[in-house]
């Protein structure tokens, strides 16, 4: 019985159906090929024999700077083959934030896709390209002894940094054991097989493109990595979409806002597409309901989890979603693994409608913080509910209310929980309600220092741009359905909201535009 390891998982599917398509991408003339399972395999065992002659150890660390694609697919294989933990970082990560990554993961090698613009940066460690005609290394790595020479299931297979609620990246480290235990439980929920065609919208560096990856390739289906370029015009979007025939498409909610802003009638057009999963953060309930009517075959998943154990769950949202729901359910754990909700007290929350903290019992949780011990005790804790046994939880930080079933309705981070005036403030249950006013798809709450205090500042995206915002409507709205100390002291209209490089609401940016004289 041969370790877990990822690169045997993913390319199980090359001797079994190795003429299969395992990548579905653009040629270098904008042609859409087909890479086989046994093509891709061929390229990762390429790439590994060019890697293995560098004489690095186990554990020695790869930085890939690609986007998603075959050869990229192919190099983070070829490093989990040889036990080399691979650490994704998308072109679009500004130097500043690169150089803090090297930095802190000191890796012996950093590999570009081909055609990346060159980066001025103080290199650590050993360089190297990769693409179609192989992996060219520029720069050879100081040769170091080598001490181990088995890759077990507990060793690293990736890296992966998340800026994190404080801003400074941790490093999340995860196992072989772990993400081929969490993939496992993918198939066995059937997210994906063979004959899906699964796009990957997210960037490399964002742990949702290692999971489209993963489900992909682990299911026998083709990975269909949609290029940035192709997201920013609906038209463009969906006419991809379309000729590369997608079955399932991986996104967070902000993917859709374009195409269901200004032509949500050409997703009509995607008549393959059975599933949508969406991811990272909640889904505007205005925006979700108009996705539902515009693919009504469709079967729209919400995956709720974090980076630290990849996700933790998948949940249908229900067909039509009930016009009185305001809170998306995330449901259950995926098979192996369960949520539990714990209150201030460490006390086991068991009424439904209570509050209380995520904490997820899995086999497939990370490892650690990357040279952090003091970060990672903060999160990967006893079990408050039954300490003595010292199994390691994660406690996520995410608040939920119990259903009726056992079921969770997210509700927001517990950093999120605010205090005005000595009351609990949820953002999210604000933002919730600007999402009801008639005309507003999306809405983002925060608390913004103003002359000494904090004031409750809302900035909301309207379905018509040209329609404006009548803003003393808005407060009303919001007085007649929350607390006065929930109540926004002001609600700007703007065209879009400020995202995060992985497609998030970017809460910094959003206080600062917010804070800024009007
Ligand atoms: N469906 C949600 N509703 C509402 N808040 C959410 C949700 N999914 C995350 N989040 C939030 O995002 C946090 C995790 O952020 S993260 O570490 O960057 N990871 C992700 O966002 C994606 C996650 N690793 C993943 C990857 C692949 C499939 C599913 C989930 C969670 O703790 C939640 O606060």
């Amino acid at each position: 019985m041969e370790p877990d390891n990822l690169y045997r998982l993913l390319m199980a599917p090359a001797a079994a159906t190795p003429d299969q398509p395992a990548v579905v991408q653009p040629d270098e003339d904008g042609v859409l090929e087909e890479i086989s399972y046994r093509a891709l395999d061929d390229r990762i065992r390429e790439y590994a024999t060019v890697l293995d002659g560098l004489g690095l150890d186990v554990g020695d660390r790869v930085v890939v700077e690609a986007d998603t694609s075959a050869a990229a697919v192919a190099m983070l294989l070829a490093c989990a083959k040889l036990g080399l933990p691979f650490v994704p970082v998308s072109p679009q990560t500004p130097d500043s934030r690169l150089r803090t990554i090297l930095q802190s993961v000191g890796p012996a090698l950093h590999v570009r896709a081909d055609g990346l613009a060159d980066r001025e940066l103080a290199e650590v460690g050993g360089r190297g390209r990769f693409g179609r005609d192989g992996l060219v290394v520029e720069l050879p790595p100081v040769r170091g002894p080598r001490r181990r020479r088995a890759v077990l299931g507990t060793d690293t297979a990736y890296i992966v940094f998340t800026s994190g609620s404080t801003g400074r990246p941790k490093g999340v480290v995860m196992s072989h054991r772990s993400i081929v235990t969490f993939l496992r439980a993918m198939r066995a929920d059937g997210l994906a097989g063979p004959g899906d065609r699964v796009a990957s919208t997210s960037p490399l560096q964002f742990d949702f493109a290692l999971f489209g990856i993963g489900v992909a390739l682990s299911s026998g289906a083709a990975l269909v990595p949609v290029r940035r370029e192709q997201l920013d015009s609906p038209r463009r979007m969906v006419a991809f979409l379309r000729e590369a025939e997608v079955t399932q498409v991986h996104g967070v909610p902000s993917l859709w806002r374009p195409v269901l802003r200004h032509d949500p009638d050409l997703l009509s057009g995607l008549t393959r597409l059975r599933s949508v999963v969406f991811a990272g953060e909640e889904f505007p309930l205005p925006e979700l309901r108009r996705l539902q009517e515009t693919l009504p075959a469709a079967r729209l998943v919400n995956g709720y989890g974090a980076t630290e154990s990849m996700a933790a769950s998948f949940t249908d949202v229900p067909n039509p979603l009930p016009a009185g729901q305001d809170r998306l359910s995330i449901g259950h754990a995926h098979t192996g693994a369960e949520m539990t909700l714990v209150d201030q007290h460490g006390a086991a929350v068991t009424e439904p409608g209570q509050v209380g903290e995520i904490y997820l019992r899995s086999p497939a949780l990370f490892t650690g913080y990357w040279n952090d011990p003091g970060a990672t005790a903060g999160v990967l804790v006893l079990d408050p509910i039954e300490p003595r046994h010292g199994q390691k939880v994660l406690r996520t930080g995410d608040l939920a209310r119990l259903g009726e079933q056992g079921e969770l309705y997210f509700i927001g981070r517990a950093d999120f929980q605010v205090q005005i005036r000595g009351n609990r403030v949820e953002l999210g249950e604000i933002e919730g309600t600007l999402t009801r006013l008639p005309g507003v798809t999306a809405a983002a709450v925060s608390l913004v220092p103003r002359l000494g205090n904090h004031v409750l500042m809302a900035a909301v995206v309207l379905d018509d741009p040209a329609a404006g915002l009548d803003q003393a409507e808005a407060i009303a709205f919001c007085a007649k359905e929350l607390p006065a100390y929930m109540v926004p002291r002001s609600v700007h209209a703007l065209s879009e909201l400020p995202l995060t490089e992985n497609g998030k609401v970017d809460r910094a940016v959003l206080n600062r535009t917010l804070a800024a004289p009007r």
